[in-house]
């Protein structure tokens, strides 16, 4: 038992040391927990920590990032920079090879510029003592222009004295002979007549010279024998029918060049109603047709504007009459024809002519003297009647007068040039006038003054022969009176003499011819001429 006891207590000893122990035990564990939960809390703040120190690292990380970026971007940027830097300093580089290479060339220029200046230099003090040698050459040649300016001043009047010197040997009075074509309204159904058969015999032999004209006819007399006529004429010019308004412009030409010249010049267009006068002297509207009046005009125009060159300056004026039974008429005027009283006046000191009341304009060109004509045309026509085609029943003359100064030389010239359409030269039987009292009176002045006309030219060939005392019968007509200033003296008178070449017109074109050969054997001043009369066959 006691061994029980013994056993007992050692158990209960045990006992207690174990609840000893347990005490002990669990007042660790209590103090193990307490300790786990401060160690847990402590976790869960680190961990808390932690937390917010992960999610600043990861914000730090993500700007870290942005920067990253932004870096790399700048990176790019700059090395994008570099590049272009790069290639700016290798151009600079290779600019500036280039530059020294030519700063190299310009260093060698220079340098021979400078050995040119050198030379130069020694040039130009040698010139320097050439220059006063020059400076005395060009007076010289200075004084040599000067020489020869006034030689061609000189050349110009030795020229216009030649000029006027082969105008006289040609004949101060010249007679052109022009025959028109044929033309449709010549060969009328009513005439029945076949190209043939109406047109007159005409010959042109002289087909070197073109100075003769022959016309030929044939008719029965009484006895029923054949009686053949053969009439020969010859003057300075003869046109056949095909020539053209150039051609015969060609040799009216030379007078206008007198006219600016200071002469006077006539031209007159003589023949048969019908025979082309007008188409000669005004022509048609086409540069091919366009007629002596309107070349003339042109030509003095383009000879004044030549001449400028010499020194020449020039004034023109124009003035277009009309002569109706004896009575002056204004081309150029406002009022109705044949009312105005004109009157002619001869001014025997200066030489000029002037008609009162008459309009005298300045002339600038030739476009101008076109529109005047025109202008005069169409009063001629209103004044015309059916019974009356009043311009082939009068005459028109046109004055285109001239004034020239020559500031260099000091000389002046005054000319005119006259050209006119004379009335219808047709004898009275031909115009069917005689039982016409007006008609009658027409063709009787315009017979009286073509007379008149021509006894004027015979008296001044005859005073040109030597009758220096000859009196010349200019009062005679209006027409002689008014051009008397420019048919005498050292006058210039061409007369185209127009013919039709119709057989029923022969008659009439034989008495135009004779008259033109008795203007055409005048002879005014010194001029001689050669010409043959007409031979009645
Ligand atoms: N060389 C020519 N070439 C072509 N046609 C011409 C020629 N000559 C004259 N004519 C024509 O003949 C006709 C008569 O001519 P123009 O009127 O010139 O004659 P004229 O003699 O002036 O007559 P008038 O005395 O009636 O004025 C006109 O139709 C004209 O165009």
């Amino acid at each position: 038992m006691d061994r029980e006891r013994a056993k007992l207590s050692e158990l209960e000893e045990s006992h207690m040391a174990l609840t000893r122990e347990l005490a002990t035990a669990r007042t660790q564990e209590l103090t193990h927990r307490r300790e786990l939960v401060d160690a847990s809390d402590e976790m869960e703040q680190m961990r808390k920590r932690h937390t917010r120190e992960l999610d600043e690292l990861d914000t730090q990380m993500r700007r870290r990032d942005r920067e990253i970026r932004e870096l790399k971007d700048e990176l790019r940027v700059c090395q994008d920079d570099l590049e272009r830097e790069r290639q700016t300093v290798s151009t600079l580089k290779s600019t500036i090879a280039h530059q020294s290479d030519a700063q190299l060339s310009l260093t060698t220029q220079v340098a021979a510029m400078r050995a040119q200046i050198d030379a130069l230099q020694g040039q130009l003090s040698t010139s320097s003592v050439s220059n006063s040698t020059l400076g005395l050459q060009l007076d010289t040649e200075r004084k040599k222009v000067a020489e020869l300016e006034r030689q061609v001043l000189d050349a110009e009047t030795v020229r216009r004295k030649l000029h006027n010197m082969v105008q006289e040997l040609k004949g101060n009075i010249r007679v052109f002979c022009r025959v028109r074509p044929i033309l449709p309204s010549d060969l009328i159904p009513s005439a029945l007549k076949l190209k043939e058969q109406a047109m007159a015999r005409i010959a042109f032999p002289d087909k070197l010279d073109h100075k003769e004209i022959v016309l030929n006819s044939s008719s029965e007399n009484a006895m029923g024998q054949e009686r053949k006529d053969e009439w020969a004429f010859s003057f300075d010019r003869v046109f056949e029918p095909q020539s053209t308004q150039m051609e015969v412009f060609e040799e009216i030409s030379q007078l206008v060049q007198s006219c600016a010249d200071g002469y006077n010049v006539c031209v007159f267009a003589y023949g048969q109603t019908g025979s082309g006068k007008s188409f000669t002297m005004e022509g048609g509207h086409t540069d091919a047709t366009v007629g002596m009046i309107p070349r003339a005009v042109q030509q003095v125009f383009r000879v004044t504007e030549d001449l400028r060159t010499k020194g020449w300056e020039y004034k023109m004026e124009g003035q277009f009459l009309e002569i109706y039974n004896e009575t002056i008429n204004d081309l150029l005027g406002k009022g109705e024809l044949d009312k105005k009283k004109h009157e002619i006046k001869h001014d025997t000191r200066t030489g000029r002519t002037t008609v009162t009341d008459a309009n005298v304009v300045a002339l600038h060109s030739s476009a101008q003297v076109r529109t005047l004509l025109a202008q005069a045309q169409s009063r001629r026509s209103v004044a015309a009647t059916l019974m009356n085609e009043r311009s082939s029943r009068s005459h028109s003359v046109f004055t285109l007068r001239i004034r020239g100064m020559n500031a260099q030389t000091g000389e002046t010239c005054e000319g005119s040039l006259n050209l006119v359409d004379l009335a219808g030269s047709e004898r009275l039987e031909k115009s069917g006038a005689a039982s016409d009292r007006d008609r009658l009176r027409e063709t009787q002045n315009i017979n009286r003054s073509l007379s008149a006309l021509g006894d004027v030219i015979a008296a001044l060939g005859e005073k040109g022969d030597g009758k220096s005392d000859k009196h010349i019968p200019y009062r005679n007509s209006k027409l002689t009176y008014l051009l008397q200033n420019s048919l005498s003296g050292n006058s210039k008178t061409l007369m185209v003499l127009n013919l039709s070449p119709l057989a029923t017109h022969l008659n009439e074109s034989l008495c135009s011819l004779r008259f033109a050969t008795k203007v055409n054997n005048t002879t005014i001043g010194t001029a001689k001429k050669q010409t043959k009369p007409g031979i009645s066959a």
